[in-house]
């Protein structure tokens, strides 16, 4: 059966990926003991990171929504939920910014929740990937039923909303029982050094280890994921190590976290159109084995009856004339009986070429069924068409297959007799099955005159 994957050549990807993953740790170890140096503040970066990282991971929720409902790999579902919950968060967190929805006495009220549901959001999307991760095993790749995957996929695009909701309701419930992560002067040490920190970094080191151990990086996917938590791994340690904003760390931090989402969405549309590409393809091979003859690779009966009805339409208008021949071999029966069907099969098959190399680029050689084969001849009138027919039946003569003679004769070869139907300009004249029927009735009449004859009918 021909199917569409989504595997692809991996080693590409896994090299491509390990290159970035190699300079991605190059530029964290460059930063590191620089990361606290004080860098031009430009307040507005912060707005414009987080709307670009809720976007990127939106699209990438969804992407990977769209592929967990093409292959059905159930822990494709966590990861879309993953990311669209860390998505749906980063723009709770946005419009929580002094300035966007939120006045300054506001924001200031608000800070200390609003560092939690950072620390929940980072936490809770490496911890839905680990699961993902965790279950794998658990869910393989299975088809399932219709309905049962629309439901599923209604479920994913519902759960990161409650998740959310949940998250900004613990944070805003236990806010004020929760230990300030930023000071006064806007250092978020305590939350670097301290263990919600600690925690998040691990969850990140066992996303980054259970993709890696449990996907085997199989799928160009895989690859991305793991990459994409190794820059969010990164993303914490250069930020965590600088604990101030607008530092070269804290900036560099923000570009990982970018970086980890727009490759890994890059992948993803990368993905994508390497499957359109494949789907083209298959499109193509399954067209042509659906027009072309299993036996003799010349067209089928039913392109043939297509190609029929749009030659008479076309005639309609160019009122031109159309010819069609109808090729039988003779005494095919005492040829199968004589050497077998295997041979059989191949005189058929070397008629078929014969007829193909002999006929015009604008003929439409088909095998119509059994050892009957038909040519459209379009723009042809019947003169034409008669010379055509002769030169067909003297090409396979030429070719010199030899038939299965009856005991005593002298050693014959495979002929052809050849029905001519023509339909002149007038479309009205008669219908398409007439003309069939003419070129049918004039094989009839070639057979009856003694075979390896082109015989005519023209309506
Ligand atoms: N090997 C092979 N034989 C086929 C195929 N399709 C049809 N045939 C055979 O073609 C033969 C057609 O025989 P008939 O219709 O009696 O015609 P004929 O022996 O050619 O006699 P005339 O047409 O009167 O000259 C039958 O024996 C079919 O089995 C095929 O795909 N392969």
């Amino acid at each position: 059966m021909i199917e569409l994957h989504s595997v692809g050549n991996i080693r590409p990807h896994r090299l491509f990926a390990s290159l970035c993953a190699a300079m991605l740790i190059l530029a964290a170890v460059l930063v590191l003991p620089h990361a606290s140096q004080p860098a031009p503040r430009v307040p507005l970066l912060v707005p414009v990171f987080s709307s670009a990282q809720a976007t990127l991971n939106a699209i990438i929720a969804y992407l990977v929504l769209l592929q967990f409902h093409m292959e059905r790999n159930d822990p494709d579902a966590l990861i879309s939920i993953a990311f669209a919950y860390s998505s749906l968060l980063t723009l709770v967190l946005l419009v929580s910014l002094p300035g966007v929805l939120t006045s300054d006495d506001h924001f200031a009220r608000l800070a200390p929740a609003l560092g939690w549901l950072w620390v929940a959001k980072l936490a809770g999307h490496a911890l839905l990937i680990l699961l993902a991760m965790l279950l794998w095993r658990k869910w393989p790749a299975r088809t399932a039923a219709r309905g049962e995957i629309h439901c599923r996929v209604a479920l994913v695009a519902f759960v990161p909303v409650l998740l959310v909701g949940c998250a900004c309701a613990l944070v805003n419930g236990l806010a004020s029982n929760l230990p300030l992560l930023q000071d006064g002067q806007g250092s978020y040490a305590s939350l670097a050094r301290g263990w919600p920190g600690l925690f998040i970094l691990a969850c990140w080191a066992c996303a980054l280890l259970s993709v890696l151990l449990v996907t085997r990086l199989r799928r160009s996917f895989d690859c991305w994921l793991a990459f994409s938590c190794l820059a969010y791994l990164l993303y914490l340690t250069v930020n965590f190590s600088s604990a101030l904003r607008f530092t070269a760390g804290w900036y560099l931090s923000r570009l990982f976290e970018l970086t980890a989402s727009a490759t890994l969405l890059g992948a993803l549309l990368f993905e994508v159109l390497r499957m359109q590409r494949q789907l083209k393809t298959l499109y193509q091979s399954a067209y042509q084995i659906s027009i072309r003859d299993g036996l003799t690779g010349l067209y089928s009966r039913r392109y043939f009856d297509t190609a029929l009805a749009h030659e008479q339409q076309l005639m309609a208008h160019t009122r031109r004339p159309l010819s069609l021949l109808m090729i039988d071999i003779d005494f095919f029966k005492r040829y199968n009986d004589t050497y077998g069907h295997p041979a059989g099969d191949d005189c058929l098959r070397q008629v078929a070429a014969c007829l193909q190399d002999s006929a015009r680029s604008s003929d439409i050689v088909a095998r119509y069924g059994g050892e009957e084969f038909a040519v459209i001849l379009p723009d042809t009138d019947a003169n034409e068409a008669r010379q055509a027919a002769e030169r067909l039946r003297n090409a396979i003569m030429a070719r010199g297959i030899p038939a299965a003679s009856p005991a005593g004769r002298e050693r014959l070869v495979v002929t052809v007799s050849i029905g001519l139907g023509c339909r002149r300009s007038d479309p009205q004249a008669a219908g398409e099955t007439t003309l069939i029927d003419e070129a049918d009735h004039a094989l009839y009449d070639a057979k009856r005159q003694g075979r390896n004859r082109v015989a005519c009918r023209i309506l």
